[in-house]
């Protein structure tokens, strides 16, 4: 064999910023190195990928795969192969839900070993703030945090050694120390005090069904945490995530921001752009999430939003629990957070591309290419072009299914979109070259994700990695 490539991935529809094309893809050591109409082969594998649309690595920077600790809820292992499978080849771990979270150099790199040989793709590393470890914000950026996170309500767990939320000093202080360091703060931005307020509300009125639940988490707490956040950070001129937004109007105040030249984002997630609460009361607590799910006037107005370029990217919040802890019929009682990692990209490309008509590049820019910009992953990540990793994934556009649950392969199969149908599939994923799913044939058993260190950077220098 004498060829420039190791194989050539033929004839695919690939969805590039400008568009979608016919192109060959030559990948050579993990790498796209060539892209055109028509590439020699000399000899080399092919893959033939007539009649697929190739669409980028799907990048997700928002799961909690909850090791070390909790991996009985959720690990490594079962949390990456849901990614590989919904197309995911880069995705970010929060410092949360393991124990103890990852709020030291020495927590993050415990992490980086559980990871090793049971990650099925690549993966960076979120790293936390909270109260009594401010002064830890400078190991973590050195270990490689991709950046930081912060709650602005209780974020659910209650033991001593638990992630707790940050009270206004150590946000102001975190914020301080963040933009210092040119990192980046996400924020899971709602009021704390309205929100445990109207919950010991509903709860002693016996009111505990599922639009309780929604209505004791008000869009005017996330717009009132959103608006006292950007107010720190311009202050302190730290850079903000804004995670899981989910309303019309804390966009609008995070749009206007942006306007003023601050340097902030928003992500919104999947279950937010397409169930409503009414789902929620129909489902069950599968569907219970913080923010809660909303009504259809605020689904059509995210979306509106999206459209006009207002939403940066789209996370899944993959927050996995056992199926019993979403077994109640208290809505107060069930965790909260939604099992979505395996379909995110099936379901934007489904709702935004197949039922919206946006077009596939755009939704490749947010389900990619945007976060890559933001995280300082894009020297590899994020987009189909030569120069990047051979990160990309074979969709189906004529496979139409219904997610089962006996498809799901999260160590605890629920999911709010059991028994939704979704008008295209994931064939195949390729991380640096590697297949890390099939369908047909799954995740297979050697897991070879990287773990991608971002050195946070000094305002406006572009990240490296080690
Ligand atoms: N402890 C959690 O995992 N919380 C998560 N839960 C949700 N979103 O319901 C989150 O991201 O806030
Ligand atoms: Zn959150
Ligand atoms: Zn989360």
């Amino acid at each position: 064999m004498n060829s420039e490539f190791d194989f050539i991935v033929r004839n695919g529809n690939l969805v590039q910023q400008s568009g979608v094309f016919k192109l060959d893809m030559g990948i050579r050591d993990g790498c796209i190195t060539a892209i055109e109409p028509r590439l020699e082969g000399g000899g080399c594998p092919e893959v033939d990928a007539a009649g697929m649309t190739v669409m980028p690595g799907g990048i997700d920077v928002h799961v909690h795969l909850n090791e070390p600790g909790m991996g009985h809820w959720e690990g490594f292992r079962t949390g990456s192969a849901s990614l590989a499978a919904g197309g995911t080849t880069t995705y970010a771990d929060m410092p949360l839900n393991g124990r103890p979270p990852t709020v030291t150099a020495k927590t993050l790199h415990h992490k980086i070993e559980l990871a090793e040989g049971n990650s099925a793709v690549d993966y960076a590393l979120w790293g936390g703030l909270m109260p009594g470890y401010l002064d830890r914000l400078d190991e973590l950026a050195g270990a490689g945090a991709i950046g930081f996170k912060a709650f602005m309500s209780s974020p659910g767990m209650t033991g001593e050694d638990d992630f707790r939320e940050v009270d206004d000093q150590t946000l102001l202080l975190g914020m301080e120390a963040i933009a210092r360091l040119g990192g980046i703060l996400a924020l899971h931005a709602e009021n704390e005090e309205m929100v445990s307020a109207l919950a010991e509300e509903a709860r002693q009125a016996g009111r505990t069904g599922a639009y309780d639940y929604s209505a004791s988490r008000p869009v005017e707490a996330e717009v009132e945490a959103v608006k006292r956040a950007l107010t720190y950070a311009k202050q302190t001129g730290c850079r903000l995530h804004f995670v899981h937004m989910s309303s019309v109007e804390a966009l609008a105040v995070i749009t206007a921001a942006k306007r003023q030249g601050m340097d902030v984002t928003s992500e919104v997630c999947t279950h937010h752009l397409i169930l409503t609460e009414d789902d929620l009361a129909v489902i069950g607590p599968a569907a219970k999430c913080a923010p809660p799910l909303r009504n259809q006037a605020e689904i059509d107005g995210l979306w509106e939003a999206l459209v006009r370029g207002e939403i940066d990217m789209i996370a899944s919040d993959h927050s996995p629990c056992p199926t019993e802890l979403k077994a109640s019929e208290n809505f107060f009682e069930a965790w909260g957070g939604v099992s979505g990692a395996q379909h995110r990209m099936e379901l934007m490309i489904d709702e935004a591309y197949l039922k919206r008509g946006i077009p596939l590049s755009k939704v490749a820019e947010l389900l990619s290419g945007a976060p890559a910009d933001r995280f300082g992953l894009s020297e590899r990540k994020g987009r189909l072009a030569a120069g990047q990793d051979a990160d990309f994934v074979f969709i189906d556009l004529e496979h139409s299914y219904r997610v089962e649950r006996a498809e799901l392969l999260y160590l605890h199969p629920h999911s709010p979109f059991i028994g939704r149908g979704i008008d295209c599939k994931v064939m195949a994923t390729y991380c640096r070259g590697n297949l890390v799913y099939a369908a047909g044939s799954g995740v297979p058993e050697g897991r070879e994700g990287f773990f991608l260190s971002a050195s946070i950077p000094k305002t406006g220098e572009k990240k490296v990695f080690g």
